[in-house]
């Protein structure tokens, strides 16, 4: 397994996350292998091959020059680049752009994804390539070519005369040749679609299979580039170029085994060429244990932290209904044991292969003792326990810098010149020396028709400002453009030590200073009922209940259970179990950001802004003293010691709502059916944990589209127009926003479309 983290972690979730929760929609243009971009007689799966061997095939092995390096999408002039193949292409690539994944990789993962997607080998990924920023050399072979000049091009790419002819027939597997660019080859108006299949006149099944190989060697090919006219036009250049060393290799290739395992080994090869100066990785592997998005974050006044995220565990070797609990354990940053955290699943995704879960956790850690690394701890139903530790490391933690998200913020108004307003707020360790920078990762549409915008890095320092706990803050303010501006990445950094990759999409829209109670603007500002509360407690549980931290009033007792939690998100205090008291629970959702606390079993706490709709009031069992202190009750089994912050009652959620109207001049059309087979909107896209209706209607103006989408709670994506999509009912769009409870974004294939 590798050790995390690592460059390859972005690419690793494109490529194994392509259903599902936090699923990244690379495979959705390729599956089924026949998919076309958006008219009959183009495959998008050909297409991306093909793009991957023309950015190749200009390679010069003899001198250490290009290879695959994404030098074609300055190269698509021309002439032999013919087609709107390659543009298309970087235009699904170019989504998918950041400083963790070149377009070069991309390209890499785009002829996998492709292969896999038509029933072909799995060709290993490695990662690394580094993306050219100018045109390069020509060369890519054209069907008019001496067959002898084909061997001397692919000679220059590295490839022996065996190794061309296999890369050939593994690249004339799937798709064709077009009559209107190659009408010497292909005659307007005897193929359908203008499209001749290179193994399949019939154009009923696209596959990554030996065909081309065995109806050469069978003499009944129909291959548009061995037989008809390309032949007496001088384009026979596959019936040249299989024929060159007598059919032996072609032969070979007839058998699907041998089609198979060298089109893996060939194929692999065209990836791998790149110059000396560019090191690849090993072969991109899923992680056992991924801990996806773990942050830090200084709490006000500046005794805790709070650490959140997920671990995704892959269930394909051990099934997900196996998995009893998940576990995070960890060492201070002295080193010492510091305790341990629950995790909850959330969701599953799947890919290819792998299929995975997603356990969520929140955890209050004191923030002098802090915290450095964990070890991960899957319990099976067996009864046995894996611990993942890494390799020997522990998943690292980094707390002598950290970003402070809620301090942060991308506003959403642009400013006279396009641009908005970006600021960054981290805190570092006052006692680790040296000063916090920012390294902004930001696109920039580039003009002259090219596709794919640019990458630019820029290092911002940043500014000390107070201190607060064992931590001093800094912030930094810049301007971004506005176009893209939700794309950008940063990493905080000090000296070696890195918060890493962070999206500014994850950024609020506004920034809240330290220590301002945001969390008690969600709950209903009632003084009057809060009064009333305190003076005539409802319940006998009051009596035995003492003080609670102030702010906190007591709600009674409430029933529970662990198929439906009364309270979404289970808290690990600082301190632990053992320590739990009712105020350690509330401070630490309150850390969190949740008004609600509930403890329970007088160890457990859990929080939230919501009670769910299974929770009732109960009038007995909320009699076990807690761990922390015999003389209050924390629950009891299946009932929560429920609390309410700032006047907050036991209220169920509100149902989302979808908006009449989004800034921006957007209007609501409705609740639409979407999938990945035929996406409703399809022109740009943005997978965003804290999405609100107003970030995707910005992201989709900046991007130039009349029509946005939001599905799944997360994702937003783009279109110019709202195409024949089939209409559903309003119940069906019913999943919250992930950074906005209130407002609907879709559900899952279910897209809540705006217009304007
Ligand atoms: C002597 C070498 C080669 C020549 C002269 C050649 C030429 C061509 C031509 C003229 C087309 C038709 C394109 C169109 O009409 O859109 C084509 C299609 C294609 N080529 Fe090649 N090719 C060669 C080698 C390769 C190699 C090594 C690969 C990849 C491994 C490859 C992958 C493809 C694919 C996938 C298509 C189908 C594209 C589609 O259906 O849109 N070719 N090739």
């Amino acid at each position: 397994d590798q050790t995390w983290p690592s460059s390859i972690d972005e690419l690793e979730d494109i490529m194994f996350l392509t259903a599902g929760y936090r699923k990244r929609t690379f495979t959705d243009s390729v599956i089924p292998c026949e998919k076309s971009p958006n008219t009959a007689g183009r495959i998008n799966a050909a297409e991306w091959i093909r793009t991957a061997f023309h950015d190749m095939a200009t390679a010069d092995t003899y001198n250490g020059i290009g290879g695959l390096d994404a030098s074609l999408q300055f190269e698509i002039g021309r002439s032999e680049n013919v087609g709107p193949a390659f543009e298309t292409t970087f235009i699904f690539l170019q989504a998918f752009l950041s400083v963790r994944s070149s377009i070069s990789d991309l390209l890499a993962l785009s002829m996998y994804t492709a292969v896999r997607a038509c029933g072909g080998p799995i060709v290993p990924i490695r990662t690394g390539r580094i993306d050219a920023t100018e045109s390069g050399a020509t060369g890519v072979p054209v069907p008019e070519n001496p067959t002898q000049t084909f061997v001397a091009q692919f000679a220059r790419m590295g490839f022996n005369t065996s190794e061309m002819i296999e890369l050939t027939a593994c690249g004339h597997t799937i798709g064709g040749v077009h009559a209107a660019q190659f009408p010497l080859i292909v005659p307007v108006g005897t193929a359908k679609n203008e499209y001749a299949l290179f193994d399949d006149a019939t154009q009923a099944q696209s596959k990554f299979d030996h065909g081309v190989a065995r109806d050469y060697v069978l003499g009944n090919t129909t291959n548009p580039m061995v037989v008809g006219i390309a032949k007496a036009n001088g384009r026979d250049s596959d019936g040249r170029v299989f024929g060159v060393d007598k059919n032996v290799t072609i032969k070979a290739l007839a058998n699907p085994v041998v089609f198979h395992d060298r089109c893996k080994v060939v194929l692999q090869q065209m990836i791998d060429v790149v110059p000396p100066t560019v090191k690849l990785t090993e072969p991109i592997q899923p992680y056992e244990i991924k801990p996806v998005n773990p942050q830090l974050t200084l709490v006000a006044p500046g005794t805790t932290l709070s650490f959140t995220g997920e671990i995704r565990v892959r269930t394909t070797v051990r099934a997900a209904d196996k998995i009893s609990s998940v576990k995070l354990v960890y060492k201070n940053r002295d080193g010492e044991a510091g305790g341990s955290i629950t995790t909850t699943s959330v969701g599953a995704a799947s890919g290819f292969d792998d299929s995975f879960t997603f356990y969520k956790f929140a955890a209050s850690i004191d923030s002098t003792k802090s915290i450095s690394s964990f070890t991960v701890e899957v319990a099976v139903a067996d009864g046995t326990t894996e611990t993942h530790d890494n390799n020997g490391k522990g998943y690292p933690v980094e707390d002598s810098v950290i970003l402070q998200s809620p301090q942060s913020c991308l506003e959403i108004f642009t400013d006279t010149d396009n641009n908005r307003v970006l600021t960054i707020v981290a805190a570092k360790r006052t006692a680790v020396t040296g000063t916090p920078a920012v390294d902004l990762a930001s696109l920039k549409a580039r003009t002259g028709g090219l596709v794919v915008p640019m990458l630019t890095h820029s290092s911002l320092p940043m500014t000390a400002g107070k201190s607060y706990g064992p931590y001093t803050f800094y912030s930094v303010t810049t301007k971004i453009g506005s176009t893209l501006s939700l794309r950008a990445t940063f990493d905080v950094t000090l000296g070696t030590a890195k918060d890493v990759f962070k999206r500014t999409s994850n950024l609020p829209d506004g920034c809240v200073p330290f220590g301002s109670d945001t969390s008690t603007s969600m709950a209903p500002p009632t003084t009057t009922q809060q009064s009333s509360t305190t003076v005539s407690p409802p319940t006998s549980t009051s009596t035995t209940t003492p003080p609670q931290s102030s702010g906190w009033a007591s709600l009674g007792c409430y029933t529970d259970s662990t198929s439906s939690r009364t309270l979404p998100v289970i808290a690990s205090p600082a301190g632990g179990s053992a320590a739990l008291t009712n105020a350690l629970c509330q401070s630490t959702c309150k850390s969190l950001g949740y008004v609600l606390a509930g403890t329970e079993y007088s160890g457990e706490c859990y929080c939230g802004n919501y009670i769910s709709s299974t929770g009732k009031p109960a009038t007995s069992g909320c009699d076990m003293a807690c761990h922390g202190d015999a003389a209050q009750k924390c629950g009891g089994s299946d009932r929560l010691s429920l609390f309410g912050f700032g006047g907050a009652k036991a209220a169920v959620a509100p149902v989302p709502q979808s908006k009449k109207t989004v800034e921006g001049g957007y209007k609501y059309q409705g609740c639409y059916v979407d999938s990945r087979d035929a996406r409703v909107l399809s022109g740009a896209e943005l997978a965003d944990d804290a999405l609100t209706l107003k970030k995707c209607a910005f992201f989709c103006k900046d991007a130039g589209f009349k029509v946005f989408g939001v599905e799944y709670g997360r994702e937003c994506w783009c279109g110019a127009a709202l195409g024949a999509a089939t209409k559903v009912g309003e119940e069906q769009c019913n999943q919250a926003c992930g950074g906005d409870a209130t407002e609907a974004c879709g559900q899952g294939d279910r897209l809540s479309v705006y217009v304007k």
